[in-house]
């Protein structure tokens, strides 16, 4: 299936660009971070080291011989890729490609008692242990009385949010999570949203998650309220298959973001248990795709999950690196259609998405003017939001 044919694919070596600032500046810091985060042995360390050295300076390199994913990534472009600068290549192929670099360095692959190790939970647990947790998960208790639209929005829009909770973005945008949200979304199709759920309380919704922690804990009460609602039979949760982009959710946060539920206070817990038994029944269910972690856009999935998202009656994508896969991490004006960017999707598709990058589509005219005119930074400071359907 060929990728969208129209505008450029996103590189990262122009600097003072956006893109060329997290090669050139957030990879080394998350590379530092991690070295600090747990104990790791000398080896480890200077695997650590020789990556900060290679991705600020050096090319992309190989994956060893007996890498368990070497065929994957070759097919997915490190065939073409090794050997250029991390500079000159996609910016998305080459942000995906340092974090498996960097689960090599710390041995995550490797047969050994690091096996498995996520270097990035000590990150992820002090976020969903904060008390900030703590106090967004007993403001649900103050929606049990709303009307029901309202209670849709508010975790619709709990959901929406949380994708300000990023850790990776965090490292270079100091403050961005405490600022009050924009006033309005730069595009909204919520009502769309809720109008391809059936009120007959059939639909199988897909929803591909993003962050862990403070993110992924307003998707799973979402999707609680959903199932509890009976607006859907079903969900099916994608996560990662091993750690990414510093937060990204995998299997072992959607373990520790039920067990933070459950055992929270009213309603939260009692939307915990409800997960816990939905997944008992089979009414959710979690997958961790290989190609969750591909450094490809979504028109070039394969076929499984193809037929996957053609069978459900809505997929939801969580988050900024799942839009720009989404729609194709390319230069398009703000106001290219978002319908024509995901016309090759088998199925009802809608993001739900904080603005962390400059890709977006489908906004009005009016709206990029309004925007623009308030200067650029509304595309990646996390302050502007979408819904956006298809
Ligand atoms: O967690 P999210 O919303 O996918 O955001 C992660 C984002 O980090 C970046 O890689 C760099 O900011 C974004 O471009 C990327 O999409």
């Amino acid at each position: 299936m060929p990728e969208t044919p129209f505008a450029s694919v996103i590189l990262g070596n122009e600097p003072g660009s956006f893109p060329h600032g997290v090669l050139a500046e957030r990879h080394p810091a998350i590379i530092r971070q991690v070295r600090d985060a747990l104990p790791y042995g000398p080896g480890q360390r200077r695997a650590l080291d020789e990556l900060l050295r290679n991705c600020a300076e050096g090319t992309v390199e190989p994956l060893p011989a007996d890498a368990p994913d070497r065929a994957a990534w070759q097919a997915w472009g490190l065939a073409e890729y090794a050997g250029r600068s991390w500079f000159d290549v996609p910016w998305l192929w080459s942000e995906s490609y340092f974090y498996r670099r960097l689960l090599e360095a710390v041995g995550y692959f490797a047969p050994g008692p690091w096996r498995g190790i996520d270097p990035f939970r000590p990150v992820k647990r002090a976020e969903l242990d904060a008390p900030e947790t703590d106090r967004e998960l007993a403001a649900l208790d103050g929606l049990r009385d709303l009307p029901e639209p309202e209670r849709d929005r508010a975790l619709l829009h709990g959901s929406l949010w949380g994708n300000r909770a990023d850790l990776g973005f965090r490292l270079s945008a100091e403050g961005a999570e405490d600022r009050e949200p924009a006033p309005a979304l730069v595009a909204d199709d919520s009502e769309r949203l809720w109008s391809l759920l059936p009120p007959d309380g059939t639909a199988g919704l897909v929803l591909v998650a993003d962050n862990a922690g403070r993110e992924l804990v307003p998707d799973l009460l979402l999707l609680a309220h959903l199932l509890a609602g009976d607006r859907i039979a079903r969900a099916v949760l994608h996560v990662k298959p091993h750690p990414y982009y510093v937060s990204d959710a995998i299997m072992a946060d959607v373990l520790d973001g039920l067990e933070r539920l459950r055992t929270a206070p009213g309603a939260a817990g009692e939307h915990g248990r409800l997960l816990r038994r939905a997944m008992a029944d089979g009414r959710l269910t979690v997958r961790a795709h290989p190609f969750s972690c591909a450094p490809l856009p979504y028109e070039r999935m394969p076929d499984d999950l193809r037929a996957e998202f053609a069978a459900a009656t809505l997929t939801v994508f969580k988050g900024d690196l799942n839009y720009r896969r989404l729609v194709g991490d390319r230069r398009r004006p703000p106001t290219a259609s978002f319908a024509a960017a995901t016309a090759y999707f088998p199925g009802p598709v809608a993001a739900l998405r904080t603005l962390k990058s400059e890709v977006v589509t489908g906004l009005t005219a009016a709206t990029e003017a309004r925007l623009v005119a308030a200067g650029q930074r509304w595309r990646t400071d996390g302050t502007h939001a979408l819904v956006q359907v298809n």
